[in-house]
């Protein structure tokens, strides 16, 4: 079944009903709704909660806000009540959490709870990022996720996800249901905006000459410092580049591959646009590790492939 264009429905399709004519598993749809009505005390969080300190820091050394950690265990604890997750990852836990033994018809999940978090004292958008696989290996390339979504909570909150099969964009909507207001997203070859993360002073030489073939060629630079609502302006509006490159003492940059990258590249692709570190797709990058960075640049197919040009990939 297909559902009409955005604002055109006649009838409000809910995220169930959509994920029920996916071809997924009963376990899967359960899973994604599961995390679905988590992102609603999650945006409650947002709206009301404490923005101090938690006074603990992540794997990353960075000190954690009341936000992150209260995002984490709201997140959580629905993964592991939902009877169908093995192995939780998070950017804001030290390891990973084992919620079931048997990978039988079972998911694992790599979920960032509150990207964009420093952002939300200033009352900018943020968002959770989310990456599935099936079975309990965490760690292997993206290209094996079955499914990734991430929810942006900004002046609206939407959730859009992907399970291999196009990119679907549902809107929260008075009642706090999720329901379609674009189905099957895909984004042009090329694009003119673009949303570069990092101290530019720091870039490297070829990454500096990337950015100024985008300024010659008339891109708009569109940055919120907010991985979600960045990635999701490129995507919606189908044009464009984001990036965060390698910088000078930060090799890999600073955006993690289990948490960030996959789950967003898994979104792009299947929306028709491409995501590189400058050599390898980044959904090919075999991870060694849960905390593991690598730079990204990730958008238009074409805006992608000349990045690689000007990084020597
Ligand atoms: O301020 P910078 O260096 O441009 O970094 C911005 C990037 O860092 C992040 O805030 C990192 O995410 P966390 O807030 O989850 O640590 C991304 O949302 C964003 O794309
Ligand atoms: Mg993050
Ligand atoms: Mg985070």
């Amino acid at each position: 079944m297909s559902f009409s264009e955005p604002g055109k429905t006649k009838f409000q399709v809910d995220l169930r009903r959509h994920l029920r004519n996916q071809d997924i598993s009963d376990n899967l749809v359960h899973l994604i709704c599961e995390i679905a009505e988590a992102s609603k005390y999650v945006i409650n969080a947002v709206r009301t909660g404490d923005l101090g300190v938690a006074g603990t820091s992540n794997l990353y050394g960075e000190e954690q806000l009341a936000l992150d950690v209260l995002s984490d265990r709201i997140i959580r604890k629905r993964l592991i009540h939902s009877g169908v997750v093995c192995n939780i990852a998070s950017e804001e836990m030290d390891e990973i959490f084992q919620a079931q033994a048997d990978a039988d018809g079972l998911y694992s999940v790599a979920y960032d709870p509150l990207d964009g978090s420093s952002l939300v004292d200033v009352n900018l958008a943020v968002g959770t990022i989310v990456s599935i696989y099936e079975g309990c290996n965490l760690l292997q390339k993206g290209r094996n996720q079955v499914a990734a979504m991430y929810i942006l909570y900004g002046p609206r909150v939407s959730l859009v996800y992907s399970v291999g099969k196009g990119v679907h964009e549902f809107t929260m909507n008075h009642l706090m249901e999720y329901t379609l207001s674009r189905e099957n997203v895909t984004m042009k070859p090329d694009g003119d905006i673009y949303s570069p993360g990092g101290l530019r002073k720091k870039y490297l030489p070829e990454t500096e000459k990337f950015v100024q073939h985008l300024e010659g060629k008339g891109s708009k630079l569109r940055y919120s410092g907010g991985f979600v609502p960045d990635i999701n302006q490129v995507l919606m509006k189908g044009k464009g580049i984001f990036m965060y490159p390698a910088l000078n003492g930060s090799p890999n940059g600073k955006l993690r591959v289990l948490f960030e990258l996959n789950p967003m590249a898994y979104l792009i692709e299947n929306a028709g646009g491409a995501a590189t570190d400058g050599r390898t797709p980044i959904l090919d990058i075999e991870p060694q590790s849960l905390d593991q960075r690598a730079p990204i640049f990730i958008g238009c197919s074409n805006d992608v492939a000349t990045a690689m040009e000007f990084m020597g990939g």
